[in-house]
């Protein structure tokens, strides 16, 4: 790996956490490259326009542009997968034949066992390189409608990581503090790290508790309406989440620790916290229209998953599974077919033994009905 000063971080991805990112990135002294498949919203900076960056981070700094994954993959030393769940089957498809043995993907934010999905395809190459899934983004933020401005809303001081495969973790570590500093918490595996994306449970809460806002396309003051109602809600999905951990003998941040890390507010009641990142001009908008990935995203890749695995070890997730349902109902869409990833990776026909020793070694268990069997695996990575 180079300097420091030469040291290329690829991100698939070119939304706003990818624009948040790439700025903290270049604050920390890095290069950040860009690509995303469309290529639309980089072609400002791709004609030579600066990133700007306002709020927890401040700078002007030129991301690279890369006109493919290939070359995206080929000049970076470093990649980072940073775009919503629904996006991550793709990008995984169009990185995985490039990816070089021993080159860090970091998946930001973790999704759905994507990283057991990606991991597995480079395992059919014969190829092993450390993928580090982050419980949530470092960074959070929104780009502006000129493609060129990301207002950042907060650097979380610590995200839940954990390494695929598990004998690589030391790397993982390693390559995310050389990144953004002393920021992580090592968290035991990647069932961990999937019971530890949290913003499925608080969309949930707060996209239903809102819907009619959404639909209206009202301007409201997200953290402002985490009332005392919506709160209690919050706090109930997040004990069911919780439970499933207990069930794994699995440690994982609550949505207290969750609010306080990420937000920097005193704990309290959720609906409190909320109250007080409102008060402190940091409770975020939310989303002005009901297509928003607080729904399309964390229904499918999100309430899903933890309904799933609750059903697997016996703590059945009934207020994750009612979200599942509601907001199939009321959008007239089937959201439980819609993670094409967990279809990938063939989860419905893996045990809970299978897929914990798949979370550990990187590599699923051999299923040719799976949709994402791609023939044999090569023996033995390559170096
Ligand atoms: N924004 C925030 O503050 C936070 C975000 N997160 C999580 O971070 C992740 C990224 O969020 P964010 O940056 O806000 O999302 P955005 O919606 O801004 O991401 C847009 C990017 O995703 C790409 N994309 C969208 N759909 C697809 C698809 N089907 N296939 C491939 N690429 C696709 C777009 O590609 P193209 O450029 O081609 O259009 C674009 O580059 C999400 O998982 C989100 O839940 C978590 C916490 C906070
Ligand atoms: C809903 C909220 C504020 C908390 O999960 C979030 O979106 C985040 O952590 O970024």
């Amino acid at each position: 790996m180079t300097d420091d000063n030469n040291l290329i971080v690829g991100i698939a991805g070119a939304g706003s956490v990818a624009f948040a990112t790439a700025a903290r990135l270049a604050e920390r002294g890095f290069q950040a490259m860009l690509w995303s498949p469309s290529g639309s919203r980089t072609k400002a900076l791709a004609a030579g326009a600066e990133l700007v960056a306002t709020g927890a981070v401040e700078g002007r700094s030129r991301p690279l542009v890369a006109d493919s994954a290939e070359a995206l993959a080929e000049k970076s030393d470093v990649l980072m997968i940073v775009v919503p769940g629904y996006g991550h089957k793709a990008v995984m498809d169009a990185l995985s034949p490039h990816v070089r043995a021993g080159q860090p993907v970091i998946i930001n934010s973790h999704s759905s066992l994507g990283a057991l999905y990606l991991s597995d395809k480079l395992a059919r190459r014969g190829v092993e390189a450390p993928i580090v899934a982050w419980g949530t983004t470092m960074v959070g933020g929104r780009q502006q409608p000129d493609l060129t401005h990301v207002h950042v809303s907060t650097v979380r001081k610590s995200v839940d990581i954990c390494t695929v495969p598990a004998h690589l973790s030391d790397d993982g570590l390693a390559i995310c503090q050389r990144l953004f500093g002393d920021r992580f918490a090592v968290r035991d595996g990647l069932m961990a790290i999937s019971l530890s994306n949290l913003n499925p449970q608080n969309h949930m809460g707060i996209a239903l508790g809102n819907m009619t806002r959404m639909e209206r396309g009202e301007t409201w003051s997200q953290g402002q309406n985490v009332t005392p109602n919506v709160g209690r809600l919050l706090e109930a999905l997040d004990r069911e989440r919780l439970a499933i951990a207990e069930a794994l003998g699995l440690s994982v941040r609550t949505i207290f620790e969750h609010f306080h890390w990420s937000f920097h507010v005193p704990i309290a009641s959720i609906s409190e916290m909320n109250q007080q990142m409102h008060a402190n001009g940091n409770g975020g908008t939310g989303p002005a229209t009901a297509d928003s990935r607080y729904v399309t995203e964390d229904v499918p890749f999100g309430l899903v998953v933890t309904a799933k695995l609750g059903q697997m070890t016996g703590r059945p997730a009934t207020l994750h599974q009612a979200g599942v349902d509601v907001f199939s109902a009321m959008y007239g869409r089937d959201f439980a077919r819609e993670n094409t990833l967990l279809d990938a990776i063939g989860l419905d026909g893996m045990t809970l033994d299978e897929l914990q020793e798949a979370a550990r070694s990187g590599v699923l268990p051999d299923d040719p009905t799976r949709t994402g069997h791609g023939g044999s695996r090569v023996s033995g990575p390559s170096t």
